[in-house]
């Protein structure tokens, strides 16, 4: 073994396997699938947890008149952009039509506003973001195709006549239209991937997001594939198993973990998320990451979004609509949405409702006790709804996604004056060390389908080295767009993305430019 490796500590040797995939959530699963397309089954998926899925992770919560607990999503919730008859699908949809998943479309226009006085009708404000937004996203198109320098979503909202400045019910309605959706306000966001990451969802495929239901969990349809190359208790699947240390080289991957057994591999896959990766108290990985990579991982953000969930003895809103959004007088982002799941479509009569929180919200309602959060988020009901008594929650959660040592916060977002040169870095394997997740998605980072698609990239792409390597060789086709074995990767960053570099080599493969209705 190279020298670097730690001696074995026990009188075994290592555990030995072509290719370990570490992490069991949607990118390691896709990993191993494509793995197993292309005839390499000699892996072995490493998970932290008891189960599969990763940020695909559900609950029960309350209970249902049978006094049987509802199953609540902690985690991904919508399959986000959908697909059109006869046009690029969501392959997230794909599956969760193929599997049965239950859901139903989340309709935006069903929202009913409110301040500190109770119901107020602000969707006006709602409509005129949405005006900006046809405007600006021309002025994001001018700066990706003349090579401009990116500048903040708040910049490109401004220059669009947006400018909510201390107008609650505004600041309310921008947090609606972007915070939900990347989990940081626009000040700190980029806004030309900001921009291209909406299109290739939300265009590319559909302007639908379908909010899942399903009592088995959004998890089952990964469960499904995983069982049509996985049997039941198969070996190659070790769960409840922590990584501790990670060593890489040109040639292999040792991997330690707290039970203090080890793994020999020619490959990794590493699909651990951006936070577990900035956590220096997380995985240690040897030798130290090079500049180029470390310096990815130090610019890219991992968000925090945090569902709060209710259940009453009633259901003392409007039963009929889906989304009720909260201007506070003083704080944007203090409970600022709250979505009914006792109505239509979800799971009507259960009295369930949720706030979402994002950002610094998240990380200052994650910190506090249940108590106190409950104690804040009444007080916020009762402004609303003026009229009622609001009643003590039978039943009341919320994850710490934040603080969870296996994730160290939800979903990643672009930040400003990034390229897709720092990005690739991100993505880019080091020797034989590989990366996938949500985060190494170009195209749609911080959504499911990017892990997805990242999961089979990697996969694909040390199937097709293995294949190199064994010399059936120099004619076996590489079963990946942009190609097998090494990543590109930038030693030195340009300031600046040049067009011709919106490439799959940088993985972006799709048209940036796609445009509302193509
Ligand atoms: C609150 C929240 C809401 C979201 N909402 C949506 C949504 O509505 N729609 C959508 O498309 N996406 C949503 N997302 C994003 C989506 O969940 C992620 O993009 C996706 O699940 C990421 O998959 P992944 O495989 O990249 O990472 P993960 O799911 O994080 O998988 C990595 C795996 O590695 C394991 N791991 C970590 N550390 C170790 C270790 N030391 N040893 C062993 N294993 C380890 C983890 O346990 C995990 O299973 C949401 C995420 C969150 C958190």
């Amino acid at each position: 073994a190279p020298s670097f490796y730690p001696r074995d500590s026990g009188n075994g040797t290592c555990r030995k396997t072509k290719v370990a995939i570490l992490g069991g959530g949607v990118a390691g699963i896709t990993a191993a699938q494509a793995l197993t397309n292309q005839s390499i089954t000699d892996f072995l998926i490493v998970e932290y947890n008891g189960d599969i899925g990763g940020r695909m992770v559900h609950t029960p919560f309350g209970a249902d008149q049978a006094g049987n607990p509802y199953t609540v999503e902690l985690g991904a919730n919508w399959i986000q952009g959908l697909g059109t008859e006869g046009g690029p699908e969501n392959p997230i949809w794909t599956f969760g039509k193929k599997y049965n998943i239950s859901n139903t479309y989340s309709d935006y226009e069903s929202i009913l506003t409110y301040n500190e006085t109770g119901a107020v009708d602000f969707t006006n404000l709602i409509g005129d973001f949405e005006t900006a937004w046809t405007d600006f996203e021309q002025a994001a198109g001018t700066i990706l195709t003349e090579n401009l320098q990116d500048r903040s979503f708040r910049a490109g909202l401004s220059q669009a006549g947006w400018k909510p400045k201390k107008n609650m019910a505004a600041q309310a309605a921008e947090w609606w239209e972007w915070d939900f959706e990347t989990s940081y306000p626009p000040d700190e966001s980029s806004f030309v991937f900001g921009i291209t990451g909406y299109n290739l969802s939300f265009y590319q495929f559909s302007d639908e997001n379908n909010f899942v239901t399903d009592q088995r969990g959004f998890n089952h349809w990964l469960k499904s594939i995983a069982s049509t190359f996985l049997t039941a208790n198969d070996t190659r699947l070790l769960l409840d198993t922590i990584v501790t240390d990670v060593h890489y080289s040109d040639t292999g991957v040792l991997v330690t973990t707290e039970d203090g057994s080890c793994i020999e591999a020619d490959y990794a896959i590493c699909t651990f998320s951006l936070g577990v990766l900035q956590n220096d108290d997380a995985v240690t990985f040897h030798p130290e990451f090079p500049e180029w990579k470390d310096t990815s991982i130090a610019t890219f953000q991992i968000g925090t979004y945090t569902k709060i969930f209710f259940q009453f003895n009633e259901t003392f809103w409007d039963p009929d609509t889906q989304f009720f959004l909260y201007a506070s007088p003083t704080t944007r982002g203090y409970y600022p949405v709250w979505q009914s799941l006792s109505t239509e479509g979800f799971h009507p009569d259960s009295n369930i409702i949720f706030a979402t929180v994002v950002g610094r919200e998240a990380y200052r309602i994650e910190a506090q006790s249940d108590d106190e959060t409950k104690a804040e988020a009444l007080e916020v009901l009762a402004q609303m709804f003026p009229d009622v008594d609001i009643p003590e929650p039978t039943a009341f959660l919320y994850p710490r996604w934040s603080t969870t040592p296996w994730s160290y916060g939800s979903y990643s977002n672009w930040p400003v004056g990034t390229t897709l040169e720092t990005h690739q870095n991100l993505r880019a394997n080091i020797g034989r060390l590989y990366f996938a997740g949500e985060h190494t998605s170009t195209e749609y980072f911080g959504f499911l389908h990017g892990a997805w698609f990242e999961g089979r990239e990697a996969g694909q792409r040390i199937a097709g080295v293995i294949a190199k390597d064994a010399e059936y060789g120099a004619n076996s086709t590489c079963k990946n767009e942009a190609g097998c074995g090494d990543h590109v990767k930038y030693e030195v960053l340009h300031g600046t993305t040049e067009l011709y570099e919106y490439n799959a080599l940088n993985g972006m493969g799709a048209d940036p430019f796609y445009v509302a209705g193509s």
